[in-house]
């Protein structure tokens, strides 16, 4: 402990700032970030004497422009930090310099943390210019505590979540290298697709968007792995482009469109990464030059009825869910509940709310609308070894299992996943885009001169209980307009209130959209001009 008052002096605090541990850990720019990376780095250190295991922290800040950096801390089965350490990590964070120790003490105390045992960090970062130092001070931070660390350097978010996975579950889960990594999800999508027969080199190609980040870099690694069975178009891979600018999963998503620096034929099949690599989308371009995306939406529907399939092919009772949040498209959701007799659940905003209420069910496929996910499951090598070994159902649910990142969501698990399925189904794009048509929709933003807070919510964000009649005049507006839907939901994020709306046209959910945006600007306080019509 007197090393971390020495150490600590080194990473000061610029005095006032305070920060949260949000959504997806903090997030800022770069320069104010040096005391919290160093700070996490203790906050880890304890985690792993209190858990016994490895912990990881991953320096980060996902889609958020090259300036910013942030971080997420691990937990041992590679799932994001339970909450109430969160709250450990925003009051360490928040600690002015000389509190620093009474705050630390004031954990190892409340969680009864025995300092003589010994503690295990797990390191890695993006391609961010502030990266580097910014992980150095973690590895600072894990030191002065005595802490063992092992620095990744740059790896994928999803990729240190396996490591920390690999290393608790001693090897189980597979090995805790980047190389190990490779092997296991490469071995797995081969033994897919051998289940393809003929696929032709076009079939076989795949314009990939980096992001111009680390996914780019990790997907150029991986490629020898994958024996020309996936044959990656590469753009966006960092070379020159600034990361996320014009590019990645978010702009697509956000904007709707494609991104810069990619050449993409008719009917091809693309997708984008997001900068840290753990979300993804596809789309593609049809005759007319439309734009078609295909979002966390159309992702979990087709992997749940192709996962449904197996499991009933192979004889297997068990119950899949998928799970969604508000922003997920009503026709994905309806096409779910009504086609495919599906369980759908609907969570708060935020990956880890998807994560916990999909491991309620046997398989729980669970996806943000912005590509942001993944599948948890039961099914093991044990459960299918007692069903008939040898079946096809058995064994390509076996290589699924091993093609999918448990831990987390992951752009490339998810994209091996994807091009699998859409192999062994023998789907173009188009094929899979015309499962259900989505509901044209628009999502708004709308700033409010108090704390955002005052917009309170209900029922997984889906309906607002302050401030007073909101609500009912968002009911009232719905009603005016055909398959309409819309919410309203302060962001973990932002310091914006989010307007989610939707309905049988364009026109008609943008129309709502605005009108929606007007009552939250008019009930809750907005700032500025009256938000305008979007025609
Ligand atoms: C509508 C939307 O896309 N919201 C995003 C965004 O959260 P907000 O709480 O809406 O700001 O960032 C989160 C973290 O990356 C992500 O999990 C979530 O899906
Ligand atoms: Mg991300």
């Amino acid at each position: 402990i007197e090393l971390v008052s020495q150490k600590s002096k080194l990473h000061p605090k610029p005095e006032g700032l305070t920060l949260q541990y949000g959504t997806a850990g903090f997030r800022t720019h770069a320069k104010h970030l040096d005391h919290i990376m160093f700070r996490m780095g203790l906050l880890a250190t304890l985690r792993s004497k209190k858990t016994k295991s490895t912990i990881g922290v991953m320096v980060t800040a996902s889609h958020n422009p090259e300036e910013d950096n942030g971080v997420k801390l691990i937990d041992p089965m590679g799932e994001m930090v339970t909450a109430a350490w969160e709250g450990y990590a925003t009051q360490l964070a928040n600690a002015e310099q000389d509190s620093l120790l009474k705050e630390l003490k004031d954990i190892i105390k409340k969680e009864d943390i025995d300092m003589s045992e010994p503690a295990s960090v797990y390191v890695g970062k993006d391609t961010r210019p502030s990266s580097a130092s910014l992980s150095q001070a973690v590895l600072d931070g894990v030191s002065s505590l005595g802490g063992k660390t092992h620095d990744y350097g740059l790896v994928t978010t999803p990729q240190l979540h396996y490591m920390v996975c690999c290393c608790n579950t001693h090897g189980c889960y597979g090995s805790p290298t980047v190389e190990g990594y490779y092997q296991k999800l490469s071995q797995a999508f081969l033994q897919l697709t051998q289940n393809a027969l003929n696929r032709t080199d076009d079939q076989k190609r795949l314009l990939v968007d980096g992001a111009n980040g680390i996914g780019a870099l990790k997907m150029r690694e991986m490629e020898p792995f994958l024996r020309s069975e996936l044959q990656v178009v590469l753009s966006n891979d960092g070379s020159s482009g600034k990361l996320n600018h014009m590019c990645g999963a978010d702009y697509v998503k956000v904007q709707q469109k494609a991104p810069q620096g990619m050449n993409m034929g008719v009917g091809e099949r693309c997708c984008s990464f997001d900068g840290d690599a753990d979300r993804i989308v596809y789309y593609y371009t049809d005759s007319k030059g439309c734009f078609h995306l295909l979002d966390g939406d159309k992702i979990a529907t087709l992997i749940s009825t192709y996962l449904k399939e197996l499991l009933t092919q192979a004889g297997l009772n068990l119950q899949i869910a998928v799970v969604q949040t508000a922003y997920a498209n009503g026709s994905s959701t309806r096409y779910l509940e009504d086609v495919m007799k599906v369980t759908v659940c609907c969570t708060k905003t935020g990956v880890k709310h998807l994560h916990h209420a999909a491991q309620e069910y046997d398989i729980g496929v669970y996806f943000e609308a912005n590509g942001h996910g993944t599948v948890s499951s039961l099914l093991n090598n044990a459960i299918l070894q007692r069903q008939s070994p040898g079946k096809r159902a058995v064994k390509l649910l076996e290589s699924t299992i091993n093609l999918i990142n448990q831990t987390v969501g992951d752009a490339i698990s998810d994209m091996l996943m994807i091009e699998a399925v859409l192999a062994i189904r023998g789907m173009s794009a188009q094929d899979w885009d015309a499962i259900y048509t989505d509901l044209p929709n628009r999502q708004l933003k709308v700033t409010v001169c108090a704390d955002r807070r005052v917009i309170d919510t209900t029922d997984a964000e889906r309906r607002a209980v302050s401030p007073e009649g909101l609500q009912d005049t968002i009911d009232t507006l719905v009603k005016k307009y055909k398959s309409a839907r819309s919410f309203v939901r302060p962001s973990g994020t932002e310091d914006v209130v989010r307007v989610y709306a939707e309905a049988d046209t364009q026109e008609s959910a943008d129309s709502l959209a605005h009108e929606v945006s007007l009552a939250v600007y008019r009930l809750a306080g907005g700032i500025g001009d009256e938000p305008k019509p979007l025609h």
